[in-house]
C-alpha cells in the first residue's frame, strides 16, 4: 500500500531550487535510503516531508491526506523524525529525553500517563538505552546518543520514522548495530523506514529501495540493484566505481576506483586481458581495485565482460556484437598486447569466432611475451572448435605460458613480479 506521495515537489531555500520535479511513491513497510553526493538535496527532502518547510510546491500526501493538513501533533503521531547532528546541550537525561517523544500524545499540563510510560520503557529496551536510562545526554557517547535519539523517536509510537544520517559520528560496529536494530523494527513491526545514508554499502545491505539523488533531481529510484549501478554512480558521483556481490551479506557493494585508477600502480606489471562472455568481470574488477594498467580484447559489444569494461572506460579492443572477430580487429589487439608486460587469458569459452584471440596470445608468447592461463575449473570444457583451441593452448603451454588455478594465484603471481 502506498502510504507517501511526493508530486512534482519543487523547493528552494533562496531563489536557487534545491529540489527539482520530485515525483515518489513509498510503500507501507519500506525501509528506503535516500543516497547522493553531498548537497544534492537530500536533507532538504527528508525535511519537506516531514513538513518543515511550506513554501514548496507540489504536493505531499501521507496515508491519503495532505500533509498540509495535519496539525503538526496529529503529524507527529505518525511520522517521527530523527535530525542530523543533533545538538543537546540541556542536562536532560536519557530517560527524559525520550519520554518527550509523548509529546504529541499528550494535553497542554498533562502528565506521562501509564501508557506513556510503558511505551517509553519499552522503546529504551529495543535501543538498550534502559540500562543508561539515567545518565546525562551530554555525558555519552555518539553511539548512545544516537539509540537515545531513536528511542525517543520510537516513543512516539510512530509508523513511519524519517533519520537523517543515523550512521554519521558512528564508528562501524554501532553503525550495524543501528542499522541492525532499524532493520528489526522494519521487519517485525511494519515500521516505514526512510533514512539519509551516506555509506552506499550500508544503504544497499539494508534498504529495499533506494533514490538516488543529484542536484535535487531523482536520478534514479526503485530496487538497490537498478540504482547501485556503475554507471548510475558515476552519473552521481563522478567516480568510476566497480558494483559487486558481496557474498557474506548478499548485497551489492561499491568500490569507488577513480583515483587508484588515475594513478597507475607502477608496482604491478601491465595486463592485457583476454576474455569474453562474462568470463573476465571477477578478474577485471581485482586488477582494477589495485590500480593495474589493464587493457581487453577482442570482446564483442554487448556482452557483460564488455559492458563491464566500457563502464569502467577501459582500453579495450571491440568487435561488432555476435561476430567473429575480423583479422584487422585481431591485429589490433595484438598491437595493444605488445604495450602491456603480461597476457593474463581468462577461461573463456573458445568458439570459432573467437578463436583468434587465442592465436594471437601465441603470436605475442612467441615474441617473447609473458602469457598466464587462469584456469578456474579444472572441469570445464571451453572448446567449442574440434580440438582446435585445445592445442593452442598445448602449443601455449609448451612455449611457457604459465597456468595458474585461481585468481587469488594470479593477484599473488602480480604481487611478487619481478620486473626485467
Ligand atoms: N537552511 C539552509 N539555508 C540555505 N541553504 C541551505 C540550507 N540547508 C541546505 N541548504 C543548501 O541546499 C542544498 C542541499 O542541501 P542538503 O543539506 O539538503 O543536501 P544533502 O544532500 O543532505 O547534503 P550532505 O550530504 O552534504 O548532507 C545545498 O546546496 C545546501 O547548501
Amino acid at each position: 500500500m502506498n502510504i507517501i506521495n511526493l508530486n512534482k515537489v519543487e523547493f528552494g531555500y533562496g531563489k536557487q531550487k534545491v529540489l527539482k520535479d520530485i515525483n515518489l511513491t513509498i510503500e507501507e513497510g519500506q525501509f528506503l535510503s535516500i543516497i547522493g553526493p553531498n548537497g544534492a538535496g537530500k536533507s532538504t527532502l527528508l525535511k519537506v516531508i516531514n513538513n518543515i518547510y511550506e513554501n514548496y510546491d507540489g504536493n505531499i500526501s501521507i496515508y491519503g491526506k495532505n500533509i498540509r493538513d495535519y496539525t503538526r501533533k496529529e503529524l507527529a503521531r505518525i511520522v517521527s523524525f530523527v535530525p542530523q547532528d543533533t545538538y543537546l546541550d540541556f542536562e536532560f537525561s536519557i530517560e527524559e529525553l525520550v519520554f518527550m517523544g509523548r509529546y504529541p500524545f499528550q494535553k497542554r499540563f498533562q502528565n506521562d500517563g501509564k501508557y506513556d510510560y510503558d511505551i517509553s520503557y519499552r522503546a529504551m529496551a529495543l535501543t538498550n538505552t534502559l540500562e543508561i536510562k539515567d545518565r546525562l545526554i551530554t555525558q555519552i557517547s555518539g553511539g548512545e546518543r544516537q539509540r537515545a535519539l531513536i528511542a525517543k523517536a520510537l516513543a512516539q509510537d510512530p509508523k513511519i520514522i524519517l533519520l537523517d544520517e543515523p550512521t554519521s559520528h558512528l564508528d562501524i560496529n554501532h553503525q550495524i548495530e543501528v542499522l541492525e536494530l532499524l532493520k528489526e523494527l522494519n521487519k517485525k513491526q511494519n515500521l516505514t523506514i526512510i533514512s539519509v545514508l551516506h555509506d552506499l554499502n550500508l544503504a544497499s545491505r539494508y534498504s529495499d529501495k533506494l533514490v538516488l539523488l543529484k542536484d535535487g533531481q531523482i536520478l534514479k529510484s526503485g530496487n538497490v540493484d537498478e540504482v547501485l549501478t556503475a554507471s548510475n554512480i558515476e552519473n552521481a558521483y563522478n567516480t568510476r566505481a566497480i558494483v559487486e556481490l558481496n557474498k557474506f551479506t548478499n548485497s551489492l557493494f561499491v568500490t569507488p576506483i577513480e583515483l587508484k585508477k588515475r594513478e597507475k600502480n607502477t608496482s604491478f606489471p601491465s595486463i592485457h586481458l583476454i576474455a569474453g562472455g562474462g568470463s573476465g568481470q571477477v578478474i577485471i574488477s581485482r586488477l582494477l581495485k589495485e590500480g593495474i594498467d589493464l587493457s581487453v580484447g577482442v570482446l564483442n559489444v554487448g556482452d557483460s565482460d564488455w559492458q563491464l569494461a566500457k563502464s569502467l572506460k577501459i582500453d579495450m579492443i571491440e568487435e561488432k556484437p555476435f561476430s567473429a572477430i575480423k583479422d584487422e580487429t585481431s591485429k589490433e589487439n595484438l598491437n595493444l598486447m605488445r604495450t602491456k608486460d603480461i597476457v593474463v587469458i581468462a577461461q573463456v569459452p573458445i568458439g570459432h569466432g573467437n578463436l583468434l584471440n587465442l592465436e594471437m596470445a601465441l603470436t605475442a608468447i612467441n615474441e617473447g611475451k609473458k602469457v598466464i592461463y587462469v584456469k578456474e575449473d579444472d572441469d570445464k570444457n571451453i572448446d567449442y572448435t574440434n580440438g582446435i583451441a585445445t592445442k593452442v593452448i598445448d602449443e601455449l603451454i609448451l612455449k611457457g605460458m604459465i597456468v595458474l588455478n585461481s585468481i587469488d594465484e594470479l593477484m599473488n603471481y602480480l604481487e611478487n613480479y619481478r620486473f626485467k
